[in-house]
């Protein structure tokens, strides 16, 4: 009976994300609150010094004592000053909040997503907006916010005063800037959306980068270093070009206010010198009223700009609110810790893994359409020994894997660890008691010593020179120049294939797992080493029940039991013998591996008796017509092989 209807991991569909940067920064009310009094204060300052300069003037037209007047004009610019760089502190202060709650917040729910989810998503384009937009988010929700406030509460100050002074010249202020303000609010509705293209280019170039860069030695190998640039290049082309609409928006933005308010200054000074000259207006009045017009300018300006960089952050906040609804995992009543968490060995008694009628299959696309990838797979797994798995590519095998750490989740059926169904087991004491070495072994930047302990961060020295030397690594790292403390590269780079792979391995072994899963585990190991692993596995499934997917039937052609999977069904079960008598399609594999193993070893007997070797192609050699080796190349090579041909 198909149970779910879904294969994520996740239990209520699609989160929503809207909200989750609001949320974040409501937690910053008060200090932004206190940002933003400071500011008012800053403006009360700034607002009462054209009203006190224009005290001073009348007080030097009167011929009266100027020194009170002087003093409060001088304590006013001082007490502008002063609130203003404060309130700029907090504010700031405010930001850096806002902005590390949003990213820490983000990558928690990043690396707990539903993989099904988020292998949807450009790695480059998360990255983006990890980085860059949560950036703007900060200035959004802090500076122009803050600065909209003050400025426009500037501004409202400001046209009040000079209401109070002359209404008939207020309203021509008002007539003048008001045309520049409704082109001002026309070009902001423009630059939001040009800015939230802009993001969207620039994530699609950040996908871009990041896709060559992890693949540089594919695209050096493969000479598609031009075609590549060619391909970022037209992407870094798009950003270009939706960030010039930006600019152009912007730059247009501010100037029509400028020019809005140049206007309105000419007009007020041409019609309240009229004024002044006809004796309707005072000379002390008409500065003061001048004095506010350029006060207001500024703030009316800033007002502008600060609205042009928040729409330019909720742009940025659409987008890091999209990723923050990633689905995640867990989130069922096991998650929440009602679950029975078992801890410890599983009982012995129990199979340590059971598969019960699994149907699976990926979902791809939009909108999605599954590719059934198992029909009813039935096994178990004993508590104790090695189990192997193995089967043509494509399979099903690391699916099973995948199952089992319920990265995705079954279609129909069940998956079973220690008689208990993976879906009813928090997802932590699962994945504690499963230990598993993926297919691409993943090592990370960091020393030895970090990528050995990353799931026992607090192991013991004694059980980290255990888990090397039964992983066969214990030479290496003595070895290397700072021993564990040696610094790797991004994915382990500076160890071999074969020595991150057994890295991988001892990092599993220390964490002592229950049931080991181990994915092509030996495929980077030469002979030796892989009969130095055998018995390593030997030794290991005397504690645990390991499960091994192996190319190599000679790693497990002693396991205790062998599933032979194909096309996503169970196809036969035995061990290495019985196999070989009953099961066509394991003869073949065990078959064609130890024909594939013998052609290496005759192709370098060949050369160690001292064929003559040709050395390199001469230029003048051609190029058949499939890209292969033509005649001439066969005939270059040693006679042994010439012979074989
Ligand atoms: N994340 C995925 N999304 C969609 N399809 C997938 C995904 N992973 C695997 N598949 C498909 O599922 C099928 C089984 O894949 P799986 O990796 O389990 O095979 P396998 O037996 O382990 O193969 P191999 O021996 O080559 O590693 C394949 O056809 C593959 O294309």
């Amino acid at each position: 009976m198909a149970r779910r209807v879904a294969n994520t991991n996740q239990r209520s569909g699609a989160e929503p994300g809207a909200g989750r940067v609001g949320s974040v920064a409501k937690r910053q009310t008060a200090l932004l609150g206190t940002g933003v009094a400071l500011g008012l204060l800053g403006v009360g300052a700034t607002l009462a010094q054209p009203w006190a300069i224009g005290k001073l003037i009348g007080a030097v037209s009167a011929g009266a004592s100027l020194t009170g007047s002087i003093i409060t004009v001088a304590a006013l610019f001082c007490l502008g000053a002063f609130f203003s760089s404060l309130q700029s502190y907090v504010i700031g202060r405010a930001g850096e909040n806002i902005v590390y709650d949003v990213r820490h917040g983000l990558v928690g729910r990043l690396l707990r997503a539903d993989l099904a989810e988020f292998g949807k998503w450009p790695q480059g384009d998360i990255i983006t907006r990890t980085v860059t937009d949560t950036s703007l988010v900060k200035i959004a929700l802090s500076q122009s916010l803050a600065q909209l406030i003050i400025s426009g509460a500037t501004t409202i100050g400001c046209v009040v005063l000079m209401c109070t002074i002359d209404l008939s010249l207020m309203l021509i202020t008002l007539a003048s800037l008001g045309v520049a303000s409704t082109l001002a609010i026309v070009l902001a509705r423009k630059l939001r959306g040009a800015a939230l293209q802009n993001r969207d280019d620039t994530g699609a170039f950040g996908s871009g980068v990041q896709r060559v860069l992890s693949a540089l030695p594919t695209v050096k190998a493969s000479r598609a270093e031009p075609r590549e640039t060619a391909r970022i290049g037209a992407l870094a082309e798009r950003a270009r070009r939706s960030g010039i609409r930006v600019n152009a928006y912007n730059a247009l933005l501010v100037p029509s206010m400028n020019v809005g308010t140049q206007g309105a200054l000419a007009v007020v000074v041409g019609a309240g010198m009229a004024w002044v000259a006809r004796g309707e207006m005072s000379m002390a009045d008409l500065t003061t009223f001048v004095m506010y017009l350029f006060q207001l300018v500024s703030p009316l300006v800033m007002v502008f700009m600060a609205i042009g960089q928040f729409v330019q952050g909720r742009a940025a906040i659409e987008r890091v609110d999209k990723l923050a609804g990633l689905p995640q995992e867990g989130g069922g009543a096991a998650d929440a810790g009602q679950g029975l968490a078992p801890t410890g060995p599983l009982p012995a008694h129990h199979p340590a893994i059971e598969f019960h009628d699994v149907r699976f299959g990926y979902r791809r696309g939009e909108p999605a359409a599954m590719t059934q990838v198992l029909h009813g797979v039935s096994l178990s797994v004993p508590a104790r020994g090695l189990t192997a798995v193995v089967g043509p590519s494509g399979a099903g095998k690391t699916t099973l894997f995948q199952l089992i750490e319920r990265f995705y989740r079954v279609d129909g059926g069940r998956v079973l660890l220690g008689g208990r169904d993976v879906e009813g087991l928090p997802l932590e004491t699962l994945r504690g008691l499963v230990g598993y070495v993926q297919q691409d072994s993943a090592a990370m930047r960091g020393t030895v010593r970090e990528n050995l302990t990353y799931a026992q961060p607090h192991a013991s020295e004694d059980d980290i020179r255990e888990a090397l030397e039964m992983a066969g690594l214990g030479a290496v790292v003595a070895g290397l120049p700072q021993g564990l403390e040696t610094e790797l590269g991004d994915q382990g780079s500076g160890l071999s294939g074969g020595q991150r792979q057994r890295l991988c391995i001892a990092r599993t072994l220390l964490q002592k797992p229950a049931v080991m899963l181990l994915d092509e585990a030996t495929s980077h190991l030469d002979s030796d080493s892989e009969r130095d692993f055998r018995d390593v596995l030997r030794r290991v499934s005397r504690q645990c029940a390991v499960i091994a997917i192996a190319h190599r039937i000679s790693t497990v052609i002693d396991a205790e039991k062998i599933v032979v999977l194909e096309d996503g069904r169970v196809r036969a079960t035995g061990v290495h013998r019985d196999l070989m008598e009953n099961d066509a399609l394991y003869r073949r594999l065990a078959g064609s591996q130890l024909h594939a193993e013998s052609g290496p070893a005759a192709t370098a007997g060949d050369r160690a008796r001292g064929e003559p070797w040709a050395g390199p192609l001469p230029s003048a050699v051609g190029r058949p017509p499939w890209g292969g080796l033509n005649e001439q190349t066969v005939r270059l090579r040693p006679i042994g092989i010439e012979e074989q041909w």
